[in-house]
């Protein structure tokens, strides 16, 4: 058979399956609506909740599960994670702030987590996304926890010790960084290179190797940087894709972070808490009383009862000198027998106890 002819078949299959899969992916739309009428009517006077983190971990997981390949199965997972996005948005369309401005890893991760269809909103302080879903501004935040390679972001988890909004799921983004310029840069002449503090602490061996003598200018994001240079014919910027596609930029040097494995943890804040998805993850915050063996008594549940921890952090309590406020994070879901009595022996012996949310485990 000839090329032409072996093509002209194969395009014929495609164009079939395609046929047969605009069918079954409005089929499955128009599944959604009906789905968006029974919460509607079954909320009656209470705000419907169309958007399931929980159900939403249960299709991808599924998803991957069943995938015969040849795709992979995160390649599948976010086929499907855009499917569901859509049909999100025939119920009703999600709002979700970030910590902004436009071309942020933070968009990234909201993209990630919401697919295309949400509503993204940039705001320009972690603050602020609190802020945003605390007033009903919008249905969600999402704003970044901690890196691999730098640790904690504090910002963050102060907030929580002031806000009442809940944790509702998390996403993880491998980070790579790369030193970008404009059309208009002289790539000999550069003497200064503009990025986020954050950025530069996870670049700082390769531009110590590179550009040991250039200017280092810290500024508020990524994407800051980026936009900042296409008026500076002698500076380079450290950012990442988005930033690169949305600025117009160029690489010299395409993932120049320390770590290969540079990874970034973000959180989904909303209002809501959410129902057990079979693969949990639990947030709490403590503050402990100042007496000896206050740590060993608060982890000693977790042991006894052979729950992982997933992370402790500690951040100085604002109300009195010396005293601490621990976050912890385990595997398991509130509504858990198990987590129940935990919690319930932590909640007898510290100062006080908050449940930031139960959420499902990062599936993507
Ligand atoms: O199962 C639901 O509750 C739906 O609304 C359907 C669906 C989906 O497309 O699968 C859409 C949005 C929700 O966040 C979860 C799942």
């Amino acid at each position: 058979m000839s090329t032409e002819n072996e093509l002209k078949g194969l395009r014929e299959n495609i164009d079939a399956i395609d046929s047969q899969l605009i069918e079954l992916i409005s089929e499955r739309a128009r599944c959604a609506e009906k789905v968006a009428d029974v919460k509607s009517k079954a909320s009656e006077n209470e705000v419907a909740l169309f958007y399931r983190p929980e159900r939403e971990a249960q299709v991808l997981r599924s998803v991957m599960e069943r995938n015969p390949g040849p795709f992979s199965n995160e390649e599948m997972a976010r086929l499907f994670r855009e499917i569901m996005s859509s049909c999100l948005a025939l119920e009703q369309p999600v709002r979700v702030a970030f910590l902004g401005p436009e071309g942020t890893f933070t968009q990234q991760a909201a993209l990630k987590h919401f697919g295309k269809s949400a509503v993204a909103k940039p705001m320009g302080a972690i603050d602020e996304v609190f802020r945003e879903v605390a007033a009903g501004a919008v249905n969600y935040g999402v704003v970044p926890v901690e890196n691999s390679t730098e640790g904690v972001v504090n910002h963050t988890l102060d907030n929580f010790i002031e806000s009442s909004v809940r944790i509702c799921g998390e996403v993880e983004l491998r980070i790579h960084h790369h030193l970008l310029v404009a059309d208009t840069t002289k790539i000999k002449q550069i003497s200064r290179v503009y990025s986020h503090a954050q950025s530069f602490a996870q670049c700082r061996k390769w531009l110590d190797a590179n550009y040991p003598t250039v200017e280092r200018v810290a500024v508020n994001s990524n994407a800051d940087a980026a936009k900042r240079i296409k008026s500076e014919w002698h500076s380079a910027a450290i950012a990442g894709d988005m930033a690169q596609d949305l600025y117009d930029l160029q690489p010299i040097e395409e993932k120049i972070e320390d770590h290969p494995d540079n990874t970034t943890r973000f959180l989904i804040i909303g209002s809501e808490s959410v129902a057990p998805s079979g693969n949990d993850k639990t947030s709490i915050v403590v503050s402990l009383r100042n007496k000896p063996g206050a740590l060993h008594d608060l982890l000693r549940p977790f042991y006894e009862n052979g729950i992982d921890l997933t992370r402790v952090e500690t951040r100085p309590s604002r109300n009195a000198k010396w005293t601490y406020i621990f976050f912890v994070d385990f595997i398991g879901h509130c509504e858990d027998e198990v987590v129940k009595s935990v919690l319930d022996s932590i909640a007898a012996n510290s100062g006080d106890l908050r449940i930031l949310g139960s959420y499902p485990i990062a599936v993507l």
